[in-house]
């Protein structure tokens, strides 16, 4: 296909995605299935152009003079080629040349837009690309940044490794990766960061064989810091009781070293699935996934047994996911307030459920790939007015687990009494909160 040809196909997507309110990933399959000729490199380049334009899909329309919900998929896409892709008019122009499978010449008034690409007058939540109705919650954490803030999760985001200890150094993975160009991480020892191609495409890092051997995971920078502050001790006794399919429990496993046990549950079966065939993989002795048994009030509690006995308990909570709206644009627009309310629900739960684990003197790490003060420091302030036998670990205390890159995160991160904030913005990272409370002993 040409490069015109897949602006079409671009914005035949967007219109689907739109009018049918589905998931950009499904509509994406569909389109693949039902245009065969179509190769992976057209494939890949379609679905970056669609990723991109809902990345930037409030500045985009607005530039082109309309708003979000009302939008064209055409204006859409002019906007994401000025915008995300740096386009001139003239070469915006040469694709729209009207010509067969090209989309429609420019005219006078897109013309005019494309040249003035102008945000000088737009509000903070076009600026930032985030819905309307999350401003006021944005701006509760972000204050005046939150258009920063927000256009900083508009990027893409990189490929972060983490290097999985059990089976050989950075260094090592590092060479056996030369070909790829990693660089180091900000501030996980263990990170390798690889930038992606131009157009968005990130190498095909699972065929690699320091991938097929565990000697590296996927997992972002932010979610690597995550269980380094965890801290979980050397020798204990962990819980992990939202494991899903186990990015963070590789990773307290290798920093266990392999020693003591490491307990992996998550009350979806399905969602922990792969978590097996990962651990193995990373040749991660030490851990014991708790699948859960049978479903509703008769459901067996596989738990039951760790009572009292934790030294630390892992809540990597479910949440809005507003942290990581780098890798899943599409999530920000399909996010709805009720969503909001049914998280933080959720979490509460949890965090109550997990207070039985936890021994006295032994710890909670609070964990959310969110933004938003309800799911974070909102949350934690609540769990300790329940549980008045929990304080918080001051973060200044908290990150001495990461060494002397500790107090420079400190400074990035949106620093909390209650906890850290991660975010794009300041510390090239996803969207991460971490907060660490102690039992009284
Ligand atoms: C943020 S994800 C976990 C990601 C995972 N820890 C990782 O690092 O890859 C949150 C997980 O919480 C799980 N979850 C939701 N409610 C739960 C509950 N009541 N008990 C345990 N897990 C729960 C979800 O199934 C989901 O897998």
């Amino acid at each position: 296909m040409t490069p015109a040809a897949r602006l079409s196909a671009a914005i035949e997507v967007i219109g689907t995605l739109l009018a049918e309110r589905r998931p950009a990933a499904d509509v994406l399959k569909d389109w693949g299935r039902s245009h065969r000729f179509a190769g992976s490199g057209d494939r890949a380049a379609l679905s970056s152009l669609v990723y991109d334009a809902l990345r930037r899909r409030a500045s985009a329309a607005w530039i082109m003079g309309e708003r979000v919900g009302e939008e064209s998929p055409r204006a859409l896409l002019l906007g994401t080629l000025r915008l995300a892709r740096g386009l001139d008019v003239e070469a915006i122009a040469a694709l729209c040349d009207g010509a067969r499978f090209a989309p429609e010449p420019l005219n006078a008034d897109e013309r005019a837009r494309l040249a003035a690409a102008s945000l000088d007058d737009a509000p903070a939540h076009v600026r930032g690309d985030y819905p309307e109705w999350l401003d006021a919650p944005l701006a509760a954490v972000f204050g005046e940044a939150r258009a920063e803030e927000g256009a900083a999760l508009a990027e893409r985001a990189p490929l972060d490794l983490r290097v999985n200890t059990l089976k050989g150094g950075v260094d090592k993975a590092a060479r056996q990766l030369a070909h790829l160009h990693p660089g180091a991480g900000n501030w996980s020892p263990l990170a390798l960061r690889i930038a992606l191609e131009a157009d968005g495409k990130a190498p095909p890092l699972t065929a690699e064989p320091a991938y097929l051997k565990g000697l590296v995971e996927i997992q972002d920078e932010g979610s690597q810091i995550a269980a380094i502050l965890a801290a979980p001790p050397r020798g204990g006794q962990v819980l992990d009781l939202c494991a899903g399919g186990g990015g963070k429990t590789l990773e307290l496993a290798a920093l266990m070293d392999g020693a003591g046990q490491l307990y992996a549950y998550d009350d979806d079966l399905r969602r922990l699935a792969p978590i097996h065939e990962r651990v193995q993989r990373a040749g991660a002795h030490n851990v014991q996934v708790r699948s859960p048994r049978g479903r509703g009030p008769g459901r067996e509690d596989v738990l039951e047994d760790l009572t009292g006995r934790m030294d630390l308990v892992l809540v990597d909570a479910p949440c809005t996911g507003t942290g990581t709206w780098r890798r899943n644009p599409d999530a920000k627009w399909r996010m709805r307030p009720g969503a909001l309310v049914e998280r933080v629900k959720e979490q509460a739960e949890i965090l109550d459920a997990a207070v039985c684990f936890v021994k006295p003197g032994g710890r909670l790490a609070y964990v959310t790939c969110s933004l938003l003060d309800e799911e974070n420091v909102g949350q934690v302030r609540a769990f300790l007015e329940r549980h008045p036998g929990f304080r918080v670990v001051p973060p200044a205390e908290a990150v001495l687990s990461l060494g002397e890159r500790g107090m420079a995160l400190r400074e990035a991160a949106l620093d909390r009494p209650e906890g850290l904030l991660l975010s794009p913005r300041r510390t090239s990272t996803d969207g991460f909160f971490v907060s660490l409370m102690v039992r009284d002993a």
